[in-house]
């Protein structure tokens, strides 16, 4: 689905990337970890082309997408639920819902605007409520609502539970579990590693912009030491 090979990324003078490969195949769940800083966000924004890196190719569904506007690039099936969310405040839940809408690749249109109130009836109860009078946890539902509306075939969440209650927090866990189940893939940025050891198929840690780890679960499991040291748990 994605493929990014020797990504260099700089912010002026800062060389923030240094030449990551990065991956996530069709219908897999991929957590990338790493420490604050350590480069999670701007690999992110390197492969939606958000930022451009300075060296490397990413190539999105057989496609080389290298140097890409992110329109084009989300076109090829990628729905973005950044940090801090990114819905509209003025309009109310309905609204946000409906103009996200449109089919995914091949016209494929899993995800209605009813399927997306099933799967959130929190939102289903607030329809006219504005994006600004929501809870946190409503507008992270209502953000990765709005990605579902696109019909993606890889959503990419970055710190989705962050600063939310626990309740609200499990609450999104099932969803991303349900959106994992119907085949879509994700790239999951998350600071409860513990979540995403029982979820993701494979883990990729970031250091200082350097991939230290990419591999399944279980070896991050018989090996604690290795999430100690990487990421200080
Ligand atoms: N727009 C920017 N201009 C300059 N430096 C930046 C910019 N955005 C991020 N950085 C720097 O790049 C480095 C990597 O940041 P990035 O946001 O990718 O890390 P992260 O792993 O996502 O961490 P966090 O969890 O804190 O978001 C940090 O040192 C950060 O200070």
């Amino acid at each position: 689905m994605i493929v990014a090979k020797g990504i260099h990324t700089f912010y002026g003078n800062s060389h923030i990337l240094h030449g990551v490969d990065f991956s996530v195949a069709k219908g897999e769940t991929v957590a990338l970890m790493g420490r604050n800083g350590m480069g999670k966000s701007t690999l992110l924004k390197s492969i939606l082309g958000l930022v451009s890196p300075k060296q490397g190719s990413v190539t999105i569904a057989g496609t080389d997408m290298t140097g890409a506007q992110t329109h084009a690039i989300m076109r090829k099936g990628i729905a973005y639920v950044p940090e801090g969310r990114g819905i509209f405040p003025n309009l109310n839940v309905r609204e946000n819902l409906v103009m996200a809408a449109r089919p995914g690749i091949g016209g494929r249109r899993d995800w209605t605007y009813e399927r997306v109130l099933d799967t959130f009836p929190r939102l289903a109860e607030r329809l006219d409520n504005m994006g600004n009078h929501l809870s946190g946890g409503e507008q992270q539902m209502l953000s990765i609502g709005r990605a579902l509306m696109t019909n993606p075939d890889l959503l990419i969440l970055d710190e989705a539970t962050e600063g939310l209650a626990p309740l609200i927090r499990r609450e999104i866990w099932h969803t991303i579990r349900t959106i994992k189940d119907s085949g879509i893939a994700s790239i999951i940025v998350d600071k409860n590693v513990h979540v995403l050891l029982g979820l993701a198929e494979r883990h990729v840690i970031l250091v200082k912009g350097r991939i230290v780890y990419d591999g399944g679960p279980q070896a991050l499991k018989d090996d604690p030491e290795i999430l100690k040291r990487h990421i200080g748990l």
